[in-house]
């Protein structure tokens, strides 16, 4: 008999920083591109694309790509757009693909990057604070389908990614709040201390003091390499970090992308997070820590009108169902959560009833 050993999926750098100042020697340590395509969309082009540029034009050529912002551009109509501008700029394995902005850039440049000519490398440049926590790391990447979340997709890491905290400073405020959902998420499925310290931390956080933008975004990212590492694929433990996106993404759709990702996720927190009280998974003291913490960082705010079986109906097509059963996570503590395949839809029902209730 023989017996060979697949190697693990290749390690990577995030870099956090507050400057663009070393993103050429930081792509130059990993990758020696023939050309380069920045992907970006239209509110972070106009304000970044052009400093970017500069650094990575003494790389090799550059070209560049923008589409219009917003979860509406995340489908395949986008993707074969991107595809014709490849073709056209005579884009081959020895290139490079940059993804400059937020969640949706980068989860649309990774699925140009891990599809055309069967996958190039690409970089990604996180411009938001769910594309810097969250992401930009761990190679989920895709577009929705019909209105469904990330339907069609891959896991597809990147070589690099390069944090510039700095460019937080143009991000409106509602999805700076909105993404700091995802940062509550880490702390609330794995990590106490980033809980403790979202909560003595939280003006400057808010005011993005950068010392300490810096430090929740390492332990954050901390949090996220950790689970990914151990379960790149979503087989097990990964799915923890899908902590509030069962229902969440469901009210994504619901809302037509109206309500934002991180917002939807803070309503589907605090269900799930109800849901366990109920179960008798957590105390009632759990169950007040995640709301107050969320309400603390102004999530929750008054939720708009939604029909409930619409919402159940959508959590059908979550990548979590296998067997006819979707997998849901439940909270126990604050920093420890498990994974349930029996919850109920009327439990979906009082816990959607909740968030009505609680967020008026
Ligand atoms: N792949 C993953 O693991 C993962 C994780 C979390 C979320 N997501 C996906 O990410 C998306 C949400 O990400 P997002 O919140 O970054 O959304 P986004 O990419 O739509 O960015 C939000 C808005 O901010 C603008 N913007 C981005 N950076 C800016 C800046 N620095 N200054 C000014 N404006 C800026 C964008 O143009 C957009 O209008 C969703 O599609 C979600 O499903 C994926
Ligand atoms: O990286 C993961 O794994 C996550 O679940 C992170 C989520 O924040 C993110 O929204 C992800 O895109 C959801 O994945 P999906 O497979 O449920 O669409
Ligand atoms: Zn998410």
């Amino acid at each position: 008999m023989k017996q060979l050993q697949k190697t693990a999926t290749r390690p990577y750098h995030i870099i956090v920083t507050t400057d663009f100042n070393k993103l050429k020697e930081s792509i130059c340590e990993v990758v020696k591109p023939s050309s380069i395509m920045v992907i970006t969309d239209t509110h972070v082009g106009p304000l970044y694309l052009e400093e970017v540029c500069k650094q990575l034009e003494t790389i090799a050529p550059v070209f560049s790509h923008q589409f219009e912002a917003g979860e509406q551009s995340k489908y395949l109509g986008t993707i074969t757009k991107i595809y014709d501008k490849l073709i056209e700029c005579e884009m081959d394995r020895s290139s490079l693909i940059v993804a400059l902005g937020g969640g949706v850039v980068g989860d649309m440049s990774g699925f140009v990057a891990s599809s055309y000519m069967r996958g190039i490398p690409f970089v990604q440049i996180p411009t938001t604070i769910v594309a810097q926590n969250d992401s930009s790391i761990g190679g989920k990447v895709g577009v929705d389908y019909l209105k469904h979340k990330n339907m069609v997709g891959a896991f597809y890491q990147p070589v690099l990614v390069y944090t510039n905290l700095s460019t937080l400073r143009t991000l409106p405020e509602r999805e700076m709040i909105s993404g700091l959902a995802e940062v509550l998420k880490h702390a609330f499925i794995k990590n106490k201390a980033l809980y403790d310290y979202l909560n003595d931390k939280k003006d400057k956080i808010l005011e993005q003091d950068l010392v300490a933008l810096e430090e929740m975004t390492y332990y954050s990212c901390l949090v996220k390499c950790s689970v990914v590492e151990e379960d790149t694929k979503e087989l097990g433990l990964r799915k923890i970090l899908n902590f509030g996106h069962t229902l969440g993404h469901a009210l994504e759709t619901v809302s037509d992308f109206t309500i934002l990702h991180g917002e939807c996720v803070a309503y589907g927190i605090v269900a799930a997070s109800f849901i366990s009280y109920k179960r008798g998974l957590c105390t009632q003291e759990t169950l007040e820590n995640v709301t107050n913490l969320c309400k603390s960082y102004h999530l929750l705010q008054p939720v708009m009108p939604f029909d409930i079986k619409e919402v159940l109906h959508h959590v059908l097509f979550d990548k979590k169902k296998a067997y006819g059963k979707v997998a849901f996570i439940l909270i126990n503590d604050i920093g420890a959560v498990e994974i349930v395949k029996d919850v109920t839809e009327d439990e979906m029902q009082q816990s959607l009833i909740y968030i009505q209730e609680t967020c008026q």
